[in-house]
This record gives structure tokens, sequence and C-alpha cells, in this order.
């Protein structure tokens, strides 16, 4: 299959609202597709629509060449790290076991084997020190450790991570990229990874997906995150600088993300 994800001439709004539109993009097997944008540009819209749960208001969306609700099985989703609820009593190996059982081993593998598994995709992600423990007990990055653990063990085709960094620190940061870096590497599951920050993940992205107000662009992050596209995309003079290998966008912009971080002020 040439592309897991295709959109064309797609767009989705919210009544008279109009997030995006006019949208062509395929996404290839093991892709990495960061998705950028300011607050508001429709990156979690994006998202729902890849799940199946926003129908397009235009345009055709695929995923694995079918409507997107028939593909949702095959996406692994990895969210914002968010309170945990209900599942806070829940073992990591509880939510590792949900993420098998409810695909593609079904009830009839045997008990044994689904131990084996869930203990193998544990130590995958470097959570089996802490298997057993309630998951409301652990901390904001152990916790995203298990969050992905859950997401491969549904043996995705894509990975679709909603800002899976978010209150990470550095660390932590680099520990669940480089699972997911992994994922795509040894298995060429493409990955959709919306984010506010680029620099975490700039080494590991092909492409971008920079929605913004007024339109949006698809590129490599050297075509799309330049002062030129950034200002045409927003429709006023932003700044993109490099500094120590890290991207910086400067500019009036309403996001606050996009400030310059404490490391380069002067
Ligand atoms: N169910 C809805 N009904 C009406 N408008 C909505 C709905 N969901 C989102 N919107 C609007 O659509 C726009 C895009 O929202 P979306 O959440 O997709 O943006 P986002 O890029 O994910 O923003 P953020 O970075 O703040 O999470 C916003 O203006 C939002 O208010």
């Amino acid at each position: 299959m040439s592309s897991v994800i295709s959109l064309r001439g797609a767009a989705l709004s919210y009544g008279p609202r109009t997030v995006w539109h006019d949208l062509e993009l395929d996404v290839r097997p093991g892709e990495f597709l960061a998705v950028l944008g300011p607050n508001g540009a429709g990156k979690t819209s994006f998202v729902r629509a890849l799940l199946g749960r926003q129908p397009l208001s235009a345009g055709e969306l695929t995923v694995l060449g079918r409507p997107p609700r028939e593909a949702a099985r095959h996406i692994g989703y990895v969210p914002q790290q968010a309170a945990l609820s209900a599942q806070a009593m829940l073992r990591a190996r509880d939510l590792v076991r949900f993420g098998i059982d409810g695909h593609r081993f079904g009830p009839r593998l045997r008990t044994a084997a689904v131990r084996k598994r869930v203990d193998e995709i544990l130590d995958a992600v470097g959570a089996s020190a802490y298997a057993d423990v309630p998951v409301g007990t652990l901390s904001g990055g152990e916790r995203q450790r298990v969050r992905v653990g859950q997401a491969l063990a549904t043996d995705p085709r894509i990975l679709l991570c909603d800002e899976p960094l978010l209150s990470l620190d550095l660390h932590h940061q680099r520990a669940v990229t480089e699972l997911v870096d992994a994922r795509r590497r040894s298995h060429g599951t493409a990955v959709v990874f919306v984010t506010h920050e680029i620099n975490p993940v700039l080494d590991l992205v092909d492409r971008v997906l920079y929605l913004a107000p007024g339109g949006h662009r698809v590129g490599t992050p050297d075509e799309v995150l330049t002062s030129a596209s950034l200002s045409r995309l927003y429709g006023t003079r932003v700044d993109v600088v490099h500094v120590d290998g890290r991207i910086v966008v400067v500019g009036a912009l309403d996001d606050p993300a996009h400030h310059v971080p404490e490391e380069v002020h002067p």
C-alpha cells in the first residue's frame, strides 16, 4: 500500500465555521508526520477525523483504504497526559492487556500467551518495574510510557499521538519519542504526532502538516518552518530562527507555545 492515510480536498466545519479545507495529504507506512499549529487551528479535529469520530464536511478521507471508522482498530492512539479518573486503580499490566484483548488476539488466546505478550510490551516501554502498582500512583512520564505500551499492544499500523509530551520533562519526552520511533522503524508503523513543540521530535520528523488560521502547509520541516512560509500562514510577520539545533518561532502569535523558550532569552 502506498499510503495509509489519504485526504483529498478534505474540509472540516462546525456549522458555518470551517476549521480547515482543501487538505491534500498522503501519509506513507513508516512516515513520521508532525501536526503543528496554534490553538484552535484544528489539530484535535484532525485527530478526531482520523479516528472516524468527526465527519468531513467536504472531500475524502481514507485510512488503510477504508472509511476511517472501519480502520480505527488499526490505529494506536496515545492521548494527552490526562487525569486517569476511572482507570487510576488499574495496574499498568491491566491497561496493556486491554490493548491486546480489545483487538486482534481476542478471547481465544491462552492466558499464558497473553501474559507473556503483556510482559514483552511492558519491557519494551521500560515499564516492567511498575507493572503491578495502580497507574494513579505513577508519575506523568511513567504513565505516558504505559499509554504508549497500551497503544502498541493493539499492534497498530498507525500511531496517532495527540500531544503525548505535554508536561513531561525532557528526559521523559525523549523516552516517549524514542519508543514511538522504535515502533515505526521495526514495523513500518506510520506516526501522526500532534504537538505544539516541534523540537523534541525534530530529528524524527519526515514531514509537517502545519495548520493555521490562514491556511495550511505540508512539507519537510525545512520547507514549512521558515519565516516566509509561516508569515504567509499567519498573515503577519513571523521569524523562524535556529538556535543550537532548535527551531524557535518568534512573532506576534497568539499561541503561548510559540514564545521564545526561556533558555534562549538573552
Ligand atoms: N464540537 C465542536 N463544535 C463547535 N466548534 C468546535 C467543536 N470542536 C472544536 N471546535 C472549534 O473548532 C476549532 C478547532 O478546534 P480544535 O480543538 O480542533 O483545535 P486545536 O488546534 O486542537 O486547538 P488546541 O491547540 O487549543 O487544542 C476551534 O475554534 C474550536 O472552538
